[in-house]
């Protein structure tokens, strides 16, 4: 089936469209009394000298037709329900793609016109699409209904062939998509070589080159021609299929009106059938035709365009069986750009449940960038990241909030209550669960300042050092059984960071840190060492401390180590050239938190 719309089916969500196909139901009084109503009001009333017996007939549809309104009305307040979802995900889809994009050193400068045009012509689409499905089978089943109380043989003489229309018209659909976005496609090249032969039209009459300028859009101009010819040829076909749909039951009943007379059929009963041929089944057919054929197939064009934008491959499935936290990197190679260096190359990787993992090596060698991608913020350009055995990058963001908490360089808080920084991952938790939390991380002098838990944050009035603790106490008190500092502390004091640390390493579940400076690594279980060439892994638990000739070994050597893990901040870990490992010292703000 075609990606948009199987795009389209799986955006539908079972509750509101059971609610849309309830409230649709009533609307098929109209037609299902239409006919009938016709019938009864010339053979009971009219032809039977009896017009009032045959206008209150006529008032009975009146009265279906005030039914049917109301379900209308119900069925538009539902119609919201059904749609706004998929906009939703289109919207997401948008943003995270630009994002994704921006990040991988790819900016996508289209991204907002995308949002703004192509996802609301898919969402206006998408909702005339299902007013047009729905219509459709609203007067459909109506006139089923209706025609078999009416007389069933009318019925076994107008619907085999309106079927055979209606099959006729959804056959001829996928030519039409295609006919379609050729044409869009030509339309797009004419204009890109109109666009060129036009702005130089001056050089062009300057030199004579007018047959020459001619012969660059004559191939475009004789590709849309042909393509709109095409779509000429599916306009044909279209009133073919609403031919056989629409006006051979019409025929037929007319052509056999003699035999179904001498066979018992009234003429009232003649009359009702032509009824719903005419009033019914036929506008519910070209509604169908143009509905589908026009608004139709901008959607499916539309969205596979938004979809090849923001890089879909498929829709992300929400069940995606996530077993436990553990965070596993298989073969990871990772490049901002097509075209650019990997930053890192064939990583293997396993962090247990529970692990307390230290990554170090020198600035600009990779360490973020592994923690955006075990945090499923960056895809790898192959291999795969998995968490709790999922691929991360295809969890659902709310999926993802609920396994990781990420805390970066640059803490984040913003203007509002203490309270709603410091509970913003997990608003519903007791002030006593705040409070403890912040006292856990070593915040609580800082909440105390800056007035208690409803006191004021103004994010231009703090150290860098204090919104790192914001952002801290928020990850702390998260539900999410992962943690990753990525120099989260870099602008806490050593003993700040310690005791930040060691919160964290209590805490339960796994802790990943960006080390800042060696004496978080030695609080570490285990090391990763980083240095662009070579990852290794060291497992301090078990005494396996920087061999000799080993990165680690390198890193302490030459900073000197703290195993009793004095903080001090001589051991921070930025080798200057000197070390053969970066590329130089930075400025490490030793940002002494009020705490
Ligand atoms: N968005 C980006 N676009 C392009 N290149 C980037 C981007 N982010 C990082 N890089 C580059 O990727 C490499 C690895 O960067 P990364 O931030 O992961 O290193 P790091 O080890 O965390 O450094 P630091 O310790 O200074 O934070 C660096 O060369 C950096 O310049």
């Amino acid at each position: 089936m075609n990606r948009a719309l199987r795009y389209g089916l799986g955006a539908l969500r079972r509750r509101p469209l059971l609610a849309l196909v309830a409230w649709s139901l009533p609307e098929a009084a109209p037609s299902a009394a239409l006919g009938l109503a016709m019938a009864r009001a010339l053979d009971d009333g009219f032809l039977a000298g009896r017009p009032v017996v045959g206008l209150a007939w006529l008032g009975a549809v009146l009265g279906a037709s005030v039914v049917g309104a109301a379900g209308s009305r119900q069925v538009y307040r539902h119609l919201g329900d059904l749609v706004e979802p998929l906009r939703d995900d289109l919207v997401r889809r948008v943003v995270d793609g630009a994002l994704r994009r921006g990040v991988a050193g790819q900016p996508d400068d289209g991204a907002v016109v995308r949002l703004t045009r192509q996802v609301e012509i898919v969402r206006d689409t998408f909702a005339g699409l299902i007013v047009v499905v729905r219509a459709f089978a609203v007067s459909v089943v109506g006139v089923v209904v209706g025609l078999l109380s009416l007389a069933p043989v009318l019925a076994l003489l107008i619907l085999p062939p309106f079927a055979v229309g209606v099959a006729l018209f959804v056959a001829t659909l996928g030519l039409a998509a295609a006919r379609q976005r050729a044409s869009v496609l030509a339309d797009e090249r004419l204009s890109t070589a109109a666009g060129r032969v036009l702005t130089g039209l001056r050089d062009v009459t300057a030199s004579g080159a007018e047959e020459h300028a001619a012969g660059l859009v004559a191939g475009p101009v004789a590709e849309q021609a042909a393509a709109e010819r095409a779509l000429g040829g599916v306009a044909a076909l279209r009133g073919a299929c609403f031919a056989v749909g629409g006006w051979l039951p019409l025929v037929v009943v007319l052509a056999l009106g003699r035999w179904l007379v001498d066979h018992g059929v009234s003429a009232g009963e003649l009359l009702g059938a032509l009824t719903y041929v005419l009033f019914a089944l036929q506008p519910a057919l070209s509604r169908l035709v143009s509905g589908l054929g026009g608004s139709g197939l901008r959607f499916v064009i539309t969205l596979d365009r938004v979809l090849d934008a923001t890089g879909f491959t498929r829709t992300p499935r929400t069940d995606h069986p996530v077993a436990g936290h553990r965070l596993e990197a298989r073969g990871v190679t990772f490049g901002y750009g097509r075209h650019a260096e990997p930053v890192l190359r064939d990583l293997d990787l396993v962090v247990p449940e529970g692990d307390h993992l230290a990554v170090i090596g020198a600035s600009g060698i990779g360490k973020s960038t592994l923690a955006g991608l075990l945090c499923g913020l960056l895809r790898p350009s192959s291999g795969a990241v998995l968490i709790g055995g999922a691929v991360a990058g295809e969890l659902p963001a709310d999926r993802l909030a609920g396994l990781r908490a990420l805390i970066p360089q640059e803490a984040y808080v913003f203007t509002g209550t203490v309270r709603e920084n410091l509970a913003y991952l997990r608003p519903c938790a007791s002030d006593g669960q705040v409070l403890a939390a912040a006292r856990a991380v070593g915040a609580a002098a800082l909440v105390e300042r800056l007035g208690g838990l409803d006191g004021p944050v103004t994010p231009g009035a703090l150290s860098a050092g204090e919104r790192q603790l914001i952002a801290l106490v928020r990850a702390y008190l998260s539900d999410a059984p992962v943690a990753v500092l990525d120099e989260a502390t870099c602008h806490l004091d050593p003993a700040a960071e310690r005791r930040a640390e060691e919160a964290f390493a209590a805490r339960g579940g796994t802790l990943v840190v960006i080390a800042h400076r060696l004496s978080s690594a030695l609080r570490a279980r285990r090391v990763l060492a980083l240095d662009g060439a070579r990852a290794e892994l060291y497992d301090q638990s078990a005494g396996d401390i920087a061999p000799p000739g080993s990165l680690y070994r390198e890193l302490l050597d030459r900073w000197g180590s703290d195993p009793a893990g004095v903080a001090r901040d001589a051991d921070r870990l930025d080798p200057g050239p000197a070390a053969g490992l970066g590329h130089g010292p930075r400025e490490v703000v030793a940002d002494r938190a009020r705490a």
